[in-house]
């Protein structure tokens, strides 16, 4: 049966990209595509099964109101999230029995990899930064991956019980040694030519290890979208993270 798919944020960089992918995608219709002052009743009126949100920070949280409440899944790869933004969606899906939210940080596979394989080196490391590099039309800093990235990090280094890394410097300018994601340093460049770049640079005793990733095009995200919103039905609740939509 052919899944009925709407696109939010339908003509930005990622959400353009989107429009064609569902459009080519044998399984799927394409039946709203809507943008900035578009009426979000379109959306339901076209009887989108699924909403595919692709916006701003600013925008997000008003858009999953308004699936969540008339009967779409969400598949949201838009960024800014905080823990009080999760409870918000916690609790706007609690009013929505049976439907799915996927909140994904990176829709690429290689970045997926990319923060597992970040997850799995942390407990043998020392010292560990996330670097993330991103076009000049950026609005949220560090990155939701690098965010994400970080917290994993985090996490795996308490598990393993290793202790808070310790910062040597005494002298500098505030920001010189990044945003602190639990304990991760994170910095973000922001320089036009580029798209969505990360790297994990991890040290122990007289050996560095790391982990790269480079999207050059937005076409890398579209493979992971389409999975989502093939899977979300299937997941009622919130999904947070691609990753478990994949046999990872
Ligand atoms: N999870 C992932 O793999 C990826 C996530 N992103 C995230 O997706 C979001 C969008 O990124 P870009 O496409 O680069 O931004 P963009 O600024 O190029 O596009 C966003 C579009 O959404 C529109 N928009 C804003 N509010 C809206 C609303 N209420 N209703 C409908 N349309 C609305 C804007 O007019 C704009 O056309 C960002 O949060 C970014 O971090 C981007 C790339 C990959
Ligand atoms: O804004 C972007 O471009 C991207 N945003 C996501 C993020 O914040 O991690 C995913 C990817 O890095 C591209």
């Amino acid at each position: 049966m052919t899944l009925r798919v709407a696109v939010i944020g339908a003509k930005g960089r990622i959400g353009s990209e989107a429009v064609k992918a569902v459009r080519a995608a044998e399984d799927m219709e394409l039946v709203a595509a809507l943008g900035r002052g578009s009426d979000l009743a379109e959306l339901t009126a076209a009887g989108a099964q699924v909403a595919v949100e692709l916006t701003h920070p600013d925008s997000v949280m008003g858009n999953l109101d308004y699936c969540l409440g008339n009967g779409v899944h969400v598949v949201t790869g838009t960024t800014g999230w905080t823990e009080e933004r999760l409870g918000t969606a916690r609790d706007l899906l609690a009013k929505a029995p049976g439907l799915g939210l996927l909140i994904a940080p990176n829709f690429s596979i290689g970045a997926i990899l990319g923060m597992k394989f970040a997850q799995t080196a942390a407990r043998y490391f020392e010292s560990v930064e996330v670097l993330e590099l991103h076009h000049t039309g950026k609005a949220d800093a560090p990155s939701g991956t690098a965010t994400r990235t970080a917290q994993l990090i985090a996490a795996a280094r308490a598990e393993a019980g290793l202790p808070p890394q310790h910062d040597p410097t005494t002298h500098g300018l505030p920001g010189a040694r990044g945003a602190d994601v639990d304990g991760v340093p994170v910095h973000a460049v922001r320089l036009r030519g580029l798209l969505a770049h990360q790297q994990v640079m991890l040290g122990g005793e007289g050996e560095t290890l790391t982990i790269r990733h480079d999207s050059t095009h937005h076409s890398s995200f579209m493979p992971g979208i389409l999975l989502g919103a093939r899977k979300i039905a299937d997941h009622p609740g919130l999904t947070l993270g691609l990753e478990h939509f994949l046999d990872l």
